[in-house]
């Protein structure tokens, strides 16, 4: 796999440090989870082909615990607000001349600097000062948000994983490490790049939800179906939206032009409308095979039976029979080949992780029964 042979420590934290550090796993790399000695459970349902250690950091001996493991480690991922590592004495000036291979990786909402470094947040306030929030919803509606997506794990794992990536790229090259200051808000900013470089194009000139990408455009939307599920329409080209129109078998002399904007809403009433005659099986046998650019909303459910889905085999299901998608994107010779085993449990791995960088037996036991250390032994969990 691409990233085998790399080493990872990941600081347990909240949604998007555990996928970037899944995303690692999935191509090769070996991710230690730093959990809480006192934690009993993990909150982290990203941890596929992960190991746990348990590590109490508010003990001497705890950090140099990890300083240890940070010296024999390519990537340390760090989930806190700015501060948390500096105050505890595992700021980068410090572990980098420890190890100044290391690449720092610094996962948060707000960054290092600025006025709210030091702030607690979460998803909807990093996409809120992205500006992006402000983008996304109907026209006269409060915005709405797709999720915790966009700044959790589009604008946070996503750009900490490729930053790592970068840097283990560039280290090749310098032989040096780096500190990653990854910031959800600049990382979910830097996806609406589209939005930010298209603002002279007309594409965003209306209020919100009145533009062609923003559920404004009756061509570029989602219609109900006869029973209940949905339809999802994208036919934004003029040769596919004539695909569209015959596909619902309308004639577009009976209809105003596609781009008359005034004329939008009873468009998208007259295409609700037909949506309504048929159920999505029915339409999906109309439009599948079409350029119409139209497609079925499936559910989780539907998801992974969907012929597309099955042939490409782009959903799996792990050893205990639960789906998820496939790690993406496809690499052609070194793919990811993501764990099918049952997540780690907090402590796990604690031992076995120790004595693999070098811990003796005894230093090992000695830790534990100081409650420097947690080991939990799944046979005692069943
Ligand atoms: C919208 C999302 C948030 C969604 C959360 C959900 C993803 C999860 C909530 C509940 C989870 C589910 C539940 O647990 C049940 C299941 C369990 C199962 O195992 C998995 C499935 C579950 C269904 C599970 C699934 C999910 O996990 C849940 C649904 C977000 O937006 S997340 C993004 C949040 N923002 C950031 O990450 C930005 C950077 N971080 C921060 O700003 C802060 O960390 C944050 C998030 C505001 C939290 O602030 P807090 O004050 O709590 O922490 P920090 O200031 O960072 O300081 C940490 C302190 O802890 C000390 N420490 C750290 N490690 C150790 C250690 N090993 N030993 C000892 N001490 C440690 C550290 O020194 C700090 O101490 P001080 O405060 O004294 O400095």
């Amino acid at each position: 796999m691409a990233l085998t042979g790399v080493r990872v420590l990941e600081l347990a934290g909240l949604a998007p440090g555990p996928f970037c550090g899944m995303i690692l796993a999935d191509f090769g790399a070996k991710v230690i989870r730093v959990d809480r000695a006192t934690a009993t459970f993990s909150g982290d349902g990203m941890a596929r082909g992960k190991k746990s250690i348990a590590l109490n950091l508010k003990s001497a001996a705890g950090i140099n615990v990890l300083k240890n493991l940070c010296k024999q480690s390519d990537v340390l991922i760090e989930p806190f607000r700015h501060g948390v590592m500096e105050n505890l004495g595992l700021g980068p000036e410090v572990i980098l001349k420890e190890n100044p291979r290391l690449i720092y990786a610094r996962l948060t909402g707000y960054g290092q600097s600025g006025k709210y470094a030091q702030s607690a947040g979460h998803d909807i306030n990093y996409v809120s000062i992205s500006g992006l929030l402000s983008r996304l919803g109907k026209h006269d509606e409060n915005p709405t948000f797709p999720l915790n997506l966009i700044a959790d794990f589009a604008g946070g794992s996503y750009t900490c994983a490729l930053g790592i990536v970068m840097a283990l790229f560039e280290r090749t090259r310098s032989g040096q490490g780096q500190v990653i200051d990854s910031s959800m808000v600049e990382g979910a900013s830097y996806l609406g790049s589209f939005v930010w470089k298209t603002q002279k194009s007309g594409l965003w000139s209306r209020p919100r939800g009145e533009n062609v990408l923003d559920g404004g455009a009756p061509f570029y939307c989602t219609y109900r179906t006869a029973d209940g599920k949905y339809m999802a329409v994208g036919a934004i080209e003029p040769q596919f939206y004539k695909e569209l129109l015959k596909g619902l078998n309308l004639n577009s002399s009976d209809l105003p032009n596609q781009m008359s904007f005034s004329d939008w809403p009873k468009i998208k009433d007259k295409f609700a409308e037909k949506f309504l005659e048929k159920t999505q099986k029915q339409w999906c046998q109309i439009f599948d095979g079409t350029d119409a650019c139209v497609t079925p909303v499936l559910s989780f459910e539907d998801v992974t039976m969907h012929e597309h889905n099955r042939e490409r085999g782009s959903f799996f299901s792990n050893d205990e029979g639960e789906p998820s998608p496939r790690p993406a994107p496809l690499l052609s010779r070194t793919p990811a080949a993501p764990s099918s085993s049952r997540d780690p449990l907090v402590g796990e791995h604690t031992r076995e992780v120790l004595a693999e960088y070098g811990f003796s037996a005894k230093e090992i036991s000695d830790l534990q029964s100081s409650g420097v250390i947690a080991c939990s032994n799944p046979k005692s969990q069943l």
